[in-house]
């Protein structure tokens, strides 16, 4: 729990919403340039005739200049939206002058499939709902559109364009669970490959594959941070008089002990047998010291009680500062020294 908690820091849902990101992105291009292209060449065929439409024009530019300047944005998910509500205009458009000798209702097939893809799942639905009814309303009342439709053409059209939004919707939704179930599956993976199974804390691959990467590029908000590695003391000698289980349920104490009295932006990470290292970011080397012999005294303080047996437990703690993301592993291995030096100097003391 302690690690799972912690992990929504950390997820990386990235490669599941990537992959949507760009089946979204290739459809509001192929949908914006095909769908601005044959709108401009409808209404220019009729641009010297009665049969001209400025509105048809105007929305053609507007879906055209939409997916232009998407192009100098980074963010297209407004662009994704704008294209929705113009497709939703279209749809409209062609339901109330009936296009090109009326036959408008032809082209309005594709729109909510691709307001789908636009606007996703639940906006998509309610989107193209809200569009059916205005369209049926239209449709059911003649005196409020320019186009006129045979009462038979009506009713197939609505009967078939109500097909394709209900296939349409089923195949979005079943699309839109199961990527969310793999991006959960890539995520559960991603916890497991990345947590101790025992303490539940994060691993040493955790610690090299995604957290100092991410220090590295957040080194402004992150530094100058301090480096504390930790170590049981006098271990072996807990699993060799209490039995292996009893040195396990140890780790599992300290680590309780450790994530309890962290900070939301603290780390701690088991990084060997009974070895742990405490990152604490934008800490200098006197709030990292004085930090560490909190963690010291929590952990002298809180004995090791389990069916009737209760064990004094002591950690050794050896701190050190870095100033860059260039100085970390400096720290780290001075920290490691420092270890040393507290354990030279009789355990259960910071260095
Ligand atoms: N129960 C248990 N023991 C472990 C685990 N990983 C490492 N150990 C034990 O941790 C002990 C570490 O012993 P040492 O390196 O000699 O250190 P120590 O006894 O703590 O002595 P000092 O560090 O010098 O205070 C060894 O007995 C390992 O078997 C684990 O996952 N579970």
């Amino acid at each position: 729990m302690i690690a799972k908690k912690w992990w929504d820091n950390f997820l990386e849902r990235s490669p599941g919403y990537n992959i949507e990101e760009k089946r979204r992105k290739l459809v509001f291009y192929v949908a914006s340039y095909a769908g601005g292209l044959i709108t401009l060449f409808f209404s220019s065929q009729h641009i010297s005739t009665q049969s001209f439409s400025p509105q048809l024009l105007f929305l053609g530019l507007l879906i055209l200049l939409n997916v232009i300047l998407s192009h100098f944005v980074n963010k297209k998910q407004p662009f994704f939206y704008t294209a929705g509500l113009l497709n939703g205009g279209l749809m409209l458009y062609l339901t109330i002058s009936g296009g090109y000798n009326n036959t408008g209702l032809f082209w309005i097939f594709p729109l909510p499939i691709a307001s789908f893809i636009l606007l996703g799942y639940w906006i998509g639905l309610i989107f193209n709902s809200i569009l059916y009814l205005l369209v049926s309303l239209l449709l059911l009342n003649p005196d409020y559109i320019q186009a006129s439709y045979s009462s038979d053409d009506t009713s197939r059209f609505l009967a078939s364009l109500f097909t394709t939004i209900l296939l349409a919707s089923i195949g979005e939704y079943f699309r839109y669970r199961s990527q969310t179930e793999l991006t959960e599956i890539n995520l559960e993976r991603q916890r497991q490959a990345n947590t101790d199974p025992l303490t539940h804390l994060p691993n040493r691959r955790f610690l090299e594959t995604v957290y100092l990467p991410r220090l590295h590029n957040q080194e402004e908000q992150s530094f100058p941070v301090t480096c504390v590695v930790m170590d049981i003391d006098h271990f072996k000698q807990v699993n060799d008089k209490h039995g292996h289980d009893i040195g396990d349920k140890v780790l599992k104490h300290i680590a309780h002990l450790l994530t309890q009295h962290i900070r939301q932006t603290d780390v701690v990470v088991r990084t060997g047998g009974e070895e742990f290292l405490v990152i604490f970011p934008k800490a200098d080397l006197s709030i990292g010291f004085k930090l560490s012999e909190k963690l010291r005294q929590t952990v002298e303080v809180s004995p090791f009680v389990m069916e009737g047996t209760t064990l004094d437990i002591t950690c050794s703690f050896g701190v050190s500062t870095a100033l860059t993301s260039d100085e970390i592993n400096a720290a780290f291995k001075q920290a490691d020294d420092k270890l040393y030096q507290a354990k030279r100097a009789g355990r259960n003391c910071v260095c």
